[in-house]
């Protein structure tokens, strides 16, 4: 469970990127989040995956107040959140096994379960027939299902992704849109910055709306 209250970020300059927003994720919910350029999605999505910390409010996550921890602490409750952003920051020296397999090294994982489990969640995005490929031989859709398996690799609860299908044609994004449903299905917490109207329609009841850093609907 996410519980977000009365948070604000100022940025150094003054301007309020997020003013005062709650809400509350249950866990195994798809929760989307949407707005006009600038209205503070990225800060949001900064905030909720403690990228960013707020100049004022709370959140809490499983029970416990990140805004309380030390930043010592923070790696530690980073690793139930897995990221996607639409630059993907992937590794463009290391084939795509490699960077999936990035985050178990960091783990600490043995080499044989690090691939094992890193060729799994090749699989789940459809990629794993390309796993010596080099991520600059890969489409921006197969790039960004690398980021997607990169992320959830080390079996995060929370999928965190902003516009995962910004840069991506239409039948990339629905592929993107299907991988993100399941693993929602699945009972992972998901939730996404968004424009794409496919996705709003879908989870119409589920949309947090911002304007000017406010939550409007
Ligand atoms: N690091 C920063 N320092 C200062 N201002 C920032 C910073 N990051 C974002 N902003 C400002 O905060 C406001 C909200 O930005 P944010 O990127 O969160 O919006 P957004 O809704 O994600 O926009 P877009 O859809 O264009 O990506 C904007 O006015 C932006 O210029």
């Amino acid at each position: 469970m996410i519980e977000a209250s009365n948070l604000t970020k100022r940025y150094p300059g003054g301007l309020e990127a997020v003013r005062d927003v709650s809400f509350r994720i249950e866990a195994g919910q798809m929760v989307l989040i949407t707005g006009h350029s600038g209205a503070g999605k990225t800060t949001l999505v900064k905030l909720v995956s403690t990228i960013e910390r707020p100049t004022a409010g709370s959140l809490v996550v499983n029970g416990q107040n990140l805004t309380a921890l030390r930043r010592s602490a923070m790696p530690h409750v980073r690793r139930h959140f897995g990221l996607v952003f639409q630059d993907q920051k992937l590794l463009f020296d290391r084939c795509a096994l490699d960077n999936v397999l990035l985050p178990l090294q960091i783990a600490g994982l043995q080499r044989r379960e690090a691939v094992r489990r890193a060729q799994a969640a090749l699989d789940k995005v459809g990629l794993l027939a390309r796993e010596k490929a080099n991520p600059i031989a890969l489409s921006g859709g197969e790039q960004q299902r690398l980021a997607i398996a990169r992320a959830v690799v080390n079996r995060p609860t929370v999928l965190i992704a902003d516009e995962p299908t910004g840069n991506l044609d239409s039948e990339s994004a629905a592929e993107i849109l299907e991988i993100f449903a399941d693993f929602h299905r699945v009972g992972v917490t998901v939730v996404v910055a968004t424009h794409d109207q496919t996705w709003i329609e879908r989870y119409h009841p589920n949309v947090l709306r911002l304007d000017h850093g406010r939550v409007v609907a």
